[in-house]
């Protein structure tokens, strides 16, 4: 039988080398599952806490993923935790998650040394949650209100394509809920649409869990960031409910069918909206009561 000398002098049969270096590889793929399972393709955004990446998965033809990269922190199990929980067509898919030693870096995809992975490289026991997502197109509901301002207002198409929008979004918001989530983020960047051409809810970071079964208790929360110019004016306080997501819901209908040009008209369907707290709802009539 034929020996073979290991680098470090221990000595294997074929059949150990061969168990050896599978075992290495398993080893490998542990340490570096996102590049072992996965071929990064390019950096779709960077968001405060992390980055999220196109990849190719390498065992199957043409299918893409977006691969978000984040420091282990609370926020990212809790968007984690309820991505797991949430399956609807207009709410970005998350597939699976798992946890690296480090957070991937390529400078070729335009990833230069800057945000957290630089600030947290000093940090040896810093861990990595790759977040495993459906892929969807990198412009958001954002670029599309900016396209449509662009045009004028009397295009039917925007209000067509607007209100069937607004459903699909309202359909997924009525869905978290329905898990007793509050989102607690809603903004046009955070919408997204899939390449089945669906809008679709994302960045559950500030995902809280709603009160247990009474609609009418608000709960003690800590008081905590959101987007201030979609934030309702309870949830500047520490008692609030999912109603902070339909007062974010009314300013994105606006958004979607109106262009805001000035402060003053923002500040004015603020206002409005902020008047029918007590009313906000999904209902149809209400929402066709801001018209
Ligand atoms: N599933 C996805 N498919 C395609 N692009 C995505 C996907 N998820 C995120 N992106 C892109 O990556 C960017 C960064 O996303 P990320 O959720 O990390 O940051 P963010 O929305 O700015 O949130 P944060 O509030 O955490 O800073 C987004 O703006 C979006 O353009």
């Amino acid at each position: 039988m034929q020996i073979l000398k290991s680098p470090n002098s221990c000595l294997f049969s074929p059949r150990e080398s061969l168990a050896s270096s599978q075992t290495l590889n398993l080893f490998k793929y542990l340490i570096n599952r996102f590049t072992s399972e996965f071929d990064p393709m390019e950096l779709l955004g960077r968001g405060a806490f992390g980055r999220v990446y196109k990849a190719k998965h390498k065992m199957l033809n043409n299918v893409y993923y977006a691969v978000k990269v984040v420091r282990c922190e609370e926020k990212s199990l809790r968007e984690m935790g309820t991505l797991s929980e949430l399956l609807h067509p207009n709410i970005v898919r998350y597939y699976t998650f798992w946890v690296e030693d480090s957070g991937y870096r390529n400078p070729e995809l335009a990833d230069g040394a800057l945000s957290f992975f630089s600030r947290t490289s000093s940090n040896s026991s810093a861990k990595y949650f790759y977040i495993q997502m459906e892929l969807c197109d990198t412009k958001t509901l954002k670029h599309w209100i900016v396209e449509k301002n662009k045009e004028s207002l009397q295009d039917s198409k925007r209000r067509e394509e607007g209100h069937s929008i607004t459903e699909q979004i309202v359909s997924a918001v009525e869905y978290i809920h329905s898990k007793r989530h509050v989102h607690r983020d809603l903004k046009p960047e955070n919408i997204l649409f899939g390449l089945d051409g669906k809008a679709k809810i994302g960045d559950f970071g500030l995902v809280t869990q709603d009160d247990d079964g009474d609609d009418n208790a608000l709960m003690e929360r800590s008081r905590e960031r959101g987007t201030h110019s979609y934030m309702a004016p309870e949830q500047r306080e520490k008692k609030y409910d999912r109603k902070v997501d339909i007062f974010a819901l009314g300013l994105i209908y606006f958004e979607i069918l109106w262009k805001l040009s000035t402060g003053h008209e923002r500040a004015e369907v603020t206002e409005l909206i902020s008047s029918l707290t007590d009313l906000r709802t999904y209902k149809c009539d209400v929402r066709i009561s801001f018209f």
